[in-house]
């Protein structure tokens, strides 16, 4: 068996071998990311997008994020998970931070992560002391949607980019073991990336990143919505998932299915004792005592599939 990946591992990438985040939500998501071999989940509060059918982060609780966590956790994933503290789960002091994290840490997650900057210092440090580990997470933060007029790029002002620098020196001074930047300029990530002891993982933060991370609805083609600019779509799962639905319908309503692969049938002996015709693929002598071998009913002669 793999082992975890852990916090210190992922702190030790700096620089090194570029790290790999996706959203995972329940446990399918979770085993397809891990099987693809990330290194880090993120039960983001994303989730209320993508699963939950709200408009905004803002709408999400610590019950429902732990309630996704534990769906992950239980997949036992090499993956380090990490897991987003919603909006007000920190915002109301110190002691709520670190009670709700330690909920999310008990549900199953590895660490936890938060959105802002300095007015965050407290609660980063409160978290580390409590041996929480803790991602940082600066520019677009979308939990500020509302202070910030909309889900728009950040840091494009002279002053807003030595404001990041700072946040992001700050945070990583207090002891964040990996940095998410959102939704900032290219060069302006490029500019942290090179001036932090810690790892950066970006999304719509160009390429100089020490990692990416991409929501796993969008990575795969499996929203409902027009995408940012800064997602690549890997496959067309939405799209391949209504196509499949529909040619099952269509065979529900011609009746080609289900065919005699996806039945049952009647044992011969059953069928001959109530005078029906035994079905050609029908098993052999039914209920044969426990450990008393019986002959093998003939293979079926056909598939059933078209
Ligand atoms: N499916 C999904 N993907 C995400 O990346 C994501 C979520 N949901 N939910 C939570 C937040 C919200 N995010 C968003 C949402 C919209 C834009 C967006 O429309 N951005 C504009 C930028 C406009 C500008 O300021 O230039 C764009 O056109 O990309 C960006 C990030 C990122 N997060
Ligand atoms: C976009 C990532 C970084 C996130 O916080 C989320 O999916 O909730
Ligand atoms: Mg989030």
């Amino acid at each position: 068996m793999a082992t975890t990946v852990t916090a210190p591992e992922v702190r030790a990438r700096k620089g090194g071998d570029r790290l790999v985040m996706v959203t995972a939500y329940d446990a399918p998501g979770a085993r397809i990311a891990d099987a693809a071999g990330v290194d880090l989940i993120l039960v983001g509060d994303s989730v209320a997008n993508n699963v939950l059918g709200y408009e905004d982060t803002l709408q999400v609780t610590v019950d429902d994020i732990a309630h996704h966590v534990a769906a992950v956790g239980r997949t036992r994933p090499r993956a380090l998970v990490v897991a987003d503290l919603p909006w007000l789960s920190y915002h109301t002091g110190v002691g709520d931070a670190v009670r709700n994290a330690g909920r999310l840490i008990r549900a199953g997650a590895g660490a936890v992560k938060l959105e802002g900057g300095r007015k965050r210092l407290p609660v980063v440090e409160a978290l580390i002391d409590a041996e929480i580990p803790v991602v940082g997470h600066l520019g677009l933060t979308p939990q500020s949607v509302l202070a910030m007029g909309g889900f728009k790029v950040q840091g494009r002002a002279g002053q807003a980019v030595r404001r990041l620098l700072d946040e992001a020196l700050a945070l990583a001074d207090a002891g964040v073991f990996a940095l998410v930047l959102e939704g900032i300029p290219d060069r302006v990530a490029e500019l942290v990336t090179d001036s932090v002891a810690v790892p950066t993982i970006g999304i719509g933060a160009g390429a100089a990143c020490d990692g990416q991370v991409l929501v796993f609805h969008d990575l795969l083609g499996l929203g409902d919505r027009p995408v940012p600019k800064f997602v690549r779509a890997y496959a067309a799962l939405g799209r391949d998932a209504t196509e499949a639905i529909a040619r099952w319908a269509a065979d529900v309503r011609s009746g080609a299915f289900p065919g005699d692969a996806e039945s049952y049938h009647l044992p011969a002996e059953t069928a001959r004792e109530l005078g029906l015709e035994p079905h050609p693929s029908a098993p052999g002598p039914a209920e044969p005592a426990p450990g008393v071998p019986s002959s093998r009913a003939p293979a079926p002669t056909g598939s059933g599939r078209p």
